[in-house]
């Protein structure tokens, strides 16, 4: 499974449930899988067939998708085709007919026409699978119903001991029960993932969607489009489409425009030059919709309050599918929160209605929410999370926590003193002095408050209202369509506590819009631009970097446009960031790159390393650089949607920033706190999380923390000694002075999750390189004493163990006179399958040849896609 995932898509590692879901289709098992959009589940469906050497049939929605998957499959040597309408060529039906295709896409209402003879013959051929792509599409209860899809289960019926496999990333219960049930699945293996999207940041802005507003969102989009990647922008009407449209093109910025008014040929030409880079922003309305496969979209922009949090969801989840930080901005004016009387007369009955109207609501209170945006939309799909996800503008924000206790009791009091019986507009009319008809006909002018809130404008009141209503303070019930606004018990509580005005303090988040109306004003971005957070200092480019980043991207542009594919089909945003930080200069050294298939390899390579290694010598970059490699090696997978809830906030937050953020322990250390927290409490804080299944970056963790493979040796040695490794005082009393506590938890942790023959084998010590050469053609083997027991897996087969007096080199000897194979590609092969990671100092010393003669024989075999490497060593795919 690995060397299919290796070879065809270049990556080293599945992501969550990727490998288990695979386990189960070979095993013949129907599975459910809903994951969140850009999990990673089509390689689930994609891997059995590389496998079993057998067609997989998906079934898909749209041609337009179909048709790019296809692209980006036949981009990476997976013999691919599509069954559909606009299909030209009239030999695909036999070749698929007769197993001809690794993976083979199909309409529905293709799948159902097809003769019972076309299915016989390509069972007989091998079927490994059938996948029912957007399952949801099944349910009359999902938000995407499609007639054609119902029909599907007369497909059981003719594959009968093919497993089914259903695939979703939105599915409620009941939409769940509906396609097992629909589609006859036997006992499904069923996976729910994370809604959780960790590479997208969400923010939010009130506007006015003036012209100047316009303007200032062109300048943002322009910078963005400078550093690479697209955008898309969704508007809620065809004027607003258009408005946008022509201010991006008047500002010169390549853009597409797509919505329902325009004709089929148009759509899908805009659709096309989008995907290929050829125009780098989409305005559009929602009708731009599934069909958009497009990995490197990194800025998804609503221009107008969505009209549920599921569409918002949705759309915004097109950007950052291939897991880079991305971002997601939604701007809202207050009068888009009117719109709700417009969505609901789509309604066909009142509960649909109620339905429209809660889901609307639903988006306005994430516009308005002061607290974590992912939290909140999390626990509107029913995940529970405690802690401050950091990656979003609430979050990140400064200048956001103020004692509005005088102010929220002035309007807690007015609502109550109104009776609790109308929206936020009339009490904060009340607060601001008007003598409208409604408020001298209530008698609400002589209430002493009338006239007290004159000080803040009344989008101000309004936004703290939103502000008391998410935390409790007011409650919202909804009659018909029209939104009354009351005290609840909590804010009663408040409100007797503080009997007046100037009473307990009362400190509350303050939300952007009412920073934003206290500041200079409503526009788009003043200082981060779309992109706030930038990138992580491991993810920052240098200068000459930046140069060469930009004309990789160039080469691939070219050689897309040549052969007529998109330029994320030749490859990835990751990989070429991946080969600006290691800048390979052989083939072996891109073969071994995440994200770099055989396919890419035997295409592509030599033009990409030609341009990388001569930009290089003339910026005077260093090529091969294998420390960058280690590192981007591992770079943290997104949407790890197994995280431990049980984890307490501090740990889990100190986790987050340090892997996500990628922040050091001593700025966790500092971070967003009066008084900090010791350095130490922070790295036993990430173990923790570690311990608890938190996904780790021990390379980096090592490094940062200096443990380097001479005192993880140096550690182990001294638990040796002292014979358990539960008391850490013993064992510090046995090392030197630099060798802390934290070293030593480390070192067991890593031990503990059965890691360390890799991780500090990555970790550079001073003078490994020098090691390296100093023991050329040297018949003895340094190894670290645990491979010392009888059950030694490395070196035990190669030589006798001697171990020295000298505790200072901390380190054992094997004398290797009895070896005497040569190296051959059979033989090193051979070698490296035996072990658990194999480096090259190890393959010399174990054919006492030559370094040359090995590193050319391990290039071919990286080349060829038989071995790899990962942190130094040598694996076998
Ligand atoms: N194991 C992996 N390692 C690295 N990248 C991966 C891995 N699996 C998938 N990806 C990448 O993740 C991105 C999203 O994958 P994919 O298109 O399969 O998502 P999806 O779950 O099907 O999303 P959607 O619901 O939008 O169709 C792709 O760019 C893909 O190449």
């Amino acid at each position: 499974m690995e060397a299919a995932l290796k070879t065809y898509f270049g990556f080293s590692g599945f992501r969550s449930y990727q490998r288990e879901i695979i386990e189960k289709v070979l095993e013949g098992r129907d599975c459910l899988v809903v994951m969140a959009t850009g999990s990673g589940k089509s390689i689930c469906y994609q891997i059995p067939p590389l496998v079993t050497k057998k067609t997989a049939v998906i079934i898909s929605p749209l041609l337009s998708l179909m048709q790019d998957q296809v692209m980006s499959l036949k981009q990476r040597g997976v013999k691919s085709e599509y069954l559909g309408s606009t299909q030209t060529d009239t030999s695909v039906s036999g070749d698929a007919e007769k197993g001809m295709f690794d993976v083979l896409y199909m309409t529905p209402e293709k799948a159902v026409s097809l003769t019972s003879r076309f299915w016989s013959n390509l069972q007989a051929a091998g079927i490994c699978l059938l996948a029912v792509d957007e399952a949801h599409c099944i349910s009359e209860w999902g938000h995407d119903f499609r007639t054609e899809y119902k029909q599907l289960h007369v497909l059981r019926d003719l594959l009968v001991s093919v497993p089914f496999v259903a695939l979703t990333a939105t599915a409620t219960q009941r939409v769940r029960g509906d396609i097992a049930s629909s589609l006859t699945l036997h006992n499904p293996h069923i996976v729910v993932g994370s809604f959780d999207r960790p590479n997208l940041f969400y923010g939010v802005k009130s506007c006015n969607r003036s012209m100047s507003f316009i303007n200032e969102l062109v300048k943002d989009v322009s910078k963005n489009c400078t550093v690479g990647g697209s955008t898309i922008i969704y508007c809620t009407t065809i004027r607003e489409t258009e408005q946008v449209h022509d201010a991006l093109v008047t500002a010169g910025i390549k853009s597409g425009i797509y919505h329902g008014r325009m004709g089929s040929k148009a759509r899908e030409e805009s659709h096309r030059s989008f995907v290929r880079d050829e125009t780098l922003v989409m305005v559009a309305t929602i009708a731009f919709g599934m069909g958009i496969d497009k990995p490197d979209v990194r800025c998804v922009i609503h221009y107008g309050c969505p009209k549920s949090l599921e569409s918002y969801y949705q759309e915004s989840g097109r950007c950052g599918r291939d897991g880079l930080p991305s971002v997601c901005w939604l701007y809202y004016q207050r009068s888009d929160f009117t719109k709700a009387d417009f969505y609901c007369a789509e309604a066909k009955s009142t509960t649909q209605k109620k339905a429209i109207m809660e889901s609307f609501m639903a988006a306005q209170k994430y516009c308005l929410l002061a607290t974590c945006h992912r939290n909140f939309l999390l626990q509107y799909f029913g995940e529970e999370r405690t802690t401050d996800c950091c990656n979003c503008d609430n979050c990140t924000r400064t200048k956001n926590e103020r004692d509005l206790s005088k102010e929220s009791f002035l309007l807690l009091s007015c609502i109550r003193s109104c009776g609790g019986r109308w929206g936020l507009n009339l009490p904060i009319d009340v607060l601001r002095g008007s003598r409208g008809k409604k408020i001298v006909d209530n008698n609400f002018d002589k209430l002493p408050l009338h006239g007290r809130g004159k000080d803040y404008p009344p989008n101000w009141w309004k936004a703290l209202g939103s502000v008391l209503l998410a935390n409790d303070y007011l409650k919202e019930t909804v009659r018909d369509t029209f939104r009354c606004v009351s005290v609840s018990p909590n804010g009663n509580r408040f409100l007797s506590s503080a009997d007046k005005v100037d009473g307990a303090p009362l400190f509350l988040q303050l939300s952007a819009e009412m920073i934003d109306l206290e500041g200079p004003g409503s526009l788009p971005h003043n200082e981060g631009g779309l992109n706030p957070l930038g990138p992580s200092e491991s993810e920052r480019f240098s200068e000459d970097e930046l140069k060469l980043y930009q004309v990789l991207v160039n080469v691939r542009m070219q050689l897309a446009q040549d052969i007529g594919t998109a330029p994320y089909a030749i490859c990835g945003d990751q990989t070429l960031r991946n080969f600006v930080k290691m800048r390979p200069s052989t083939t072996a050294r891109m073969a071994n790159i995440d994200g770099v298939n055989q396919h890419f390899i035997s295409r592509y390579s030599s033009v990409f390393i030609q341009n990388i290694t001569q930009l290089a010598k003339e910026l005077n970059l260093q090529v091969d650089d294998s420390s960058a490699g280690e590192s981007i090696a591992v770079v943290p997978k997104p949407a790890q949607n197994n995280l431990p809830r049980s984890l307490g906030d501090s740990k889990f937050c100190s986790w987050e920033l340090w892997h996500k953020m990628k922040l050091s322990f001593q700025k966790i250390a500092h971070f967003r706190r009066a008084v900090p927290i010791k350095e130490q409490t922070v790295i036993s804080y990430i173990l923790d999380a570690a311990r608890d299944g938190c996904e780790m970056n021990w390379s980096r963790f090592c490094e940062e923390l200096g443990l380097t493979l001479e005192i993880a040796s140096q550690i182990r040695l001294a638990i040796t000694k002292v014979g358990s490794p539960e008391k850490l005082k013993p064992i510090k009393e046995e090392l030197p002075e630099n060798v802390t506590y934290e070293m030593i938890k480390t070192f067991l942790t890593i031990e503990g999750v059965g890691l360390s023959e890799q991780v500090f084998r990555s970790v550079p010590t001073d003078g490994s390189e020098a090691d390296e050469n100093d023991n050329q053609g040297c018949s003895v083997l340094t190894v670290d004493v645990c491979d010392a027991s009888p059950s030694t897996k490395r070196g035990q087969t190669d030589g006798t163990l001697i171990y020295g007096d000298e505790p200072a080199s901390k380190l054992q000897k094997i004398d290797e006179q009895d070896v005497k194979s040569t190296a051959t590609e059979d033989a090193i092969l051979e070698m490296v399958a035996g072990r658990d990671g194999v480096s090259l100092e190890d393959v010399v010393k174990h054919f006492n040849g030559s370094k040359r003669e090995c590193v050319e024989i391990l290039d071919s075999l990286e080349c060829n896609f038989l071995v790899y490497k990962r942190n130094g060593s040598y694996m076998v795919l």
